[in-house]
């Protein structure tokens, strides 16, 4: 009798099984898995605060590098469900949901459109003799495609549609659907539904298709917490439109958490793996060298260890603002709701566009071995990069940032600013004076004035290019590389300022030792992106070649005090072997009988002759073919 231990970390590697057995087993591993969840989740109420905790749960959990075909369920069709749902509708369904007898997906994106969300081409048409919409999928390119869950999983899923009633377009509102039937699994009439096909990664999410002929639902299927329609098709529209998207900026508060859980994992195995590789000789004779020991592994692997625990705390931020924010929306004062958006949209570009980018060193800075699947690197690169996708593509987010901290520059001079751009008025304000500093707090200034001065100068650009007589829209388009540069340059100067803030206040509880070398992972961090960014620096702020030389000094120091705990850092995540999944990252550090070990596991490997030779090799080599 295996143990619940075995049954979910044992038998064959996913990496040897088809498309179709992985989908299967990573169902079954995901019912073995939801059903402990579904225990805790019995124990704790469904707020927010409970359920991220749960979801991070879920994430954190979610046993194959390849996600889970339940993921959906949880990250989105739960959490739009308790937004955006009235009580009524939540009576209804949100229990089934929580105890997962309903699986449900989330299906925005289609063929034809996924940033764009107002073109959607989905439509729900109200029949008010029937009190029902009609679903319809007017064109190929209106197929949802990506739903996670979808292709053979889930049962019902959210639609995002276009709303028309008396014969007119109100947008984009949701709907809760139900696509296959809940005893027999098949898809209801009038519904195509099935599976995407093979991604780059994330091959357990079952990400599918879904087109409609003419479905009906009935009008109470329209989730109508904020919009609504009555029984005679008249809209009532919502206290604020962009509140449909409130489900979105959750998930990208989501996100930020899972980022740093992803970067976690790769940089637990490339230091673990950087600690036991030894290989060339610094001094002749002597023996061959820890890799960890090279100076620019350190600079590739140490500085991915400061971007996690940065991001880690800047998460934590911006839940919290999320939750402020959300109390007041819940509360009707939508004042900040433009805030949490632009905050929540550049720190998901940020933090999963520092996660790939580290990810790919951690992958690269472990040579070959970090080339095998069995080491998880590639799995999680391929993770990294798919999450500055989804969830909003990373460039259309900072593009957001930037159309907020515009619309903040101009009104920089009517009142106070909120919190997290509150620091344009201190670094604009006459009389204001700056001489650059090489410590945290002038690296800090100097993001802040950076950033400052980017908005200013797109501003200044936009408005000059109009007078000029280019259309507001081109003139946007035309500096758009710039306005992506200010959203990062704001979001970056959050990220440092956040970093030293809340791990100042953190170290006051530490211990000596430990406050030192956390105070040393702010610094690290710190220089690192000023060195990143010398070019920005150099143009907005006074820093000066000496002062550069000095930033080299101080950072290579860093490097040098920081070596000797890097393993002990990265051990303070404490990730279970069973969910590292890596050849070169277990905690025993024996890399090299893993690496044989996972290899013997190949199915070439269970007969000394593949057929291939008499049937292919052999002919050939004979000349007979
Ligand atoms: C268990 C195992 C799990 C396995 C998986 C493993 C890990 C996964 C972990 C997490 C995964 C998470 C998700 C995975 C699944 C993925 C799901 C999806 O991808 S769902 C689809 C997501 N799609 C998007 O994000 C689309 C992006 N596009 C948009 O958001 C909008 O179209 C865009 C770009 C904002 C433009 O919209 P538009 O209406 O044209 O906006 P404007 O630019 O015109 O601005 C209008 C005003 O609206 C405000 N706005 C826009 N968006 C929001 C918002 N979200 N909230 C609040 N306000 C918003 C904007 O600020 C403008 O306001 P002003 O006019 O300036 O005042
Ligand atoms: C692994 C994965 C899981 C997903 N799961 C789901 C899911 O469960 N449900 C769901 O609904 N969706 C899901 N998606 C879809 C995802 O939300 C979209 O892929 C994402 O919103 C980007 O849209 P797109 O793919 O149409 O790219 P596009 O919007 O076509 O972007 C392509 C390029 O065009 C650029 N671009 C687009 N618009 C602009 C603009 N206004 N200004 C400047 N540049 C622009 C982008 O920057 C990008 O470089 C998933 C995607 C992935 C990869």
């Amino acid at each position: 009798m295996l143990t619940k231990r075995e049954e979910l970390f044992g038998g064959t590697p996913d990496e040897y099984l088809s498309h179709k057995e992985k989908y299967e087993n990573s169902t079954r591993k995901a019912v073995i898995l939801f059903s402990l969840l579904r225990k805790i989740q019995e124990e704790n109420n469904t707020d927010l605060t409970n359920y991220r905790n749960l979801l991070s749960g879920v994430l954190g959990a979610s046993i194959s590098q390849d996600g889970s075909p339940f993921g959906l369920h949880y990250i989105m069709f739960m959490p739009v469900f308790m937004s955006q749902a009235d009580e009524e509708q939540q009576e209804r369904w949100l229990h089934r949901a929580l105890n997962c007898s309903i699986i449900g997906s989330y299906a925005q994106t289609e063929l034809g459109h996924g940033t764009f969300i107002r073109g959607l081409e989905t439509t729900a048409t109200y029949d008010p003799s029937t009190q029902e919409f009609v679903l319809h999928s007017p064109t190929l390119t209106s197929y949802k495609w990506w739903p996670g869950g979808l292709g053979n999983t889930a049962n019902y899923c959210i639609v995002i549609a276009q709303l028309y009633s008396k014969g007119e377009c109100h947008g984009i509102h949701s709907f809760i659907v139900q696509v296959r039937d809940e005893d027999t699994h098949m898809p209801l009439p009038g519904i195509k539904v099935g599976e995407i096909g093979v991604k780059m990664g994330l091959n357990a999410v079952n990400n599918g298709f879904i087109g409609f002929e003419n479905v009906r639902i009935p009008r109470t299927n329209m989730l109508m917490k904020h919009a609504k329609i009555l029984e005679d098709g008249t809209y009532v529209k919502s206290k604020n439109s962009k509140l449909i998207y409130g489900a979105m900026v959750f998930v990208r508060v989501v996100i930020v958490f899972d980022s740093v859980n992803y970067l976690a994992k790769a940089i637990t195995v490339a230091t673990r793996y950087s600690a036991v590789r030894r290989q060339s000789q610094l001094k002749e004779g002597e023996p061959e060298r820890q890799i960890l020991d090279y100076v620019t592994q350190q600079d590739k692997i140490l500085t991915a260890i400061a971007g996690c625990f940065a991001m880690k705390m800047n998460a934590r931020m911006l839940w919290d603002t999320f939750n402020v924010i959300n109390d007041q929306l819940h509360k009707g004062n939508m004042e900040r709701l433009g805030e949490l958006h632009a905050l929540a949209c550049c720190l998901k570009a940020i933090s999963t566009s520092d996660s790939s980018l580290f990810t790919a060193r951690c992958r690269v800075s472990c040579g070959g071995h970090g080339y095998m699947v069995s080491s998880t690197l590639p799995a999680t690169s391929a993770l990294t990069t798919a999450s500055c996708t989804y969830e909003g593509d990373n460039t259309v987010l900072l593009l957001q940032t930037a159309r907020f901290l515009l619309k903040t520059w101009r009104q920089i001079d009517t009142g106070p600013l909120t919190p997290t751009v509150e620091y344009l008025k201190t670094v604009s304000a006459p009389g204001f004076s700056y001489k650059w500093e090489n410590s945290i707090e002038g690296i800090i200034r100097g993001f802040q004035i950076v950033s400052m001065k980017k908005i200013s100068s797109c501003l200044n650009l936009m408005t000059a290019k109009v007078m000029s007589g280019m259309s507001q829209a081109d003139a946007w388009n035309t500096i758009s590389i710039q306005l992506v540069s200010a959203g990062e340059s704001h979001c970056r100067a959050i990220v440092i300022s956040t970093f030293h803030e809340d791990m100042s206040k953190a170290m006051r509880s530490m211990s000596a030792s430990l406050a030192e070398v956390m105070g040393q992972l702010v610094e690290l961090y710190a220089v690192y992106w000023t060195l990143e960014r010398l070019g920005d620096l150099l143009e907005y702020t006074s820093i000066s070649g000496a002062d550069v030389v000095k930033l080299r000094s101080w950072y290579e120091e860093l490097l040098r005090k920081i070596r000797p705990n890097a393993v002990g850092l990265v051990d303070a995540f404490d990730i279970i072997d069973e969910l590292l999944q890596s050849t070169l990252g277990a905690y025993d550090g024996r890399v090299y009988e893993r690496l044989m070990e996972e290899a013997l596991k190949s199915p070439l490997n269970a007969e000394p002759v593949n057929q291939s030779f008499h049937k292919y090799l052999k002919p050939f080599m004979q000349g007979k073919l």
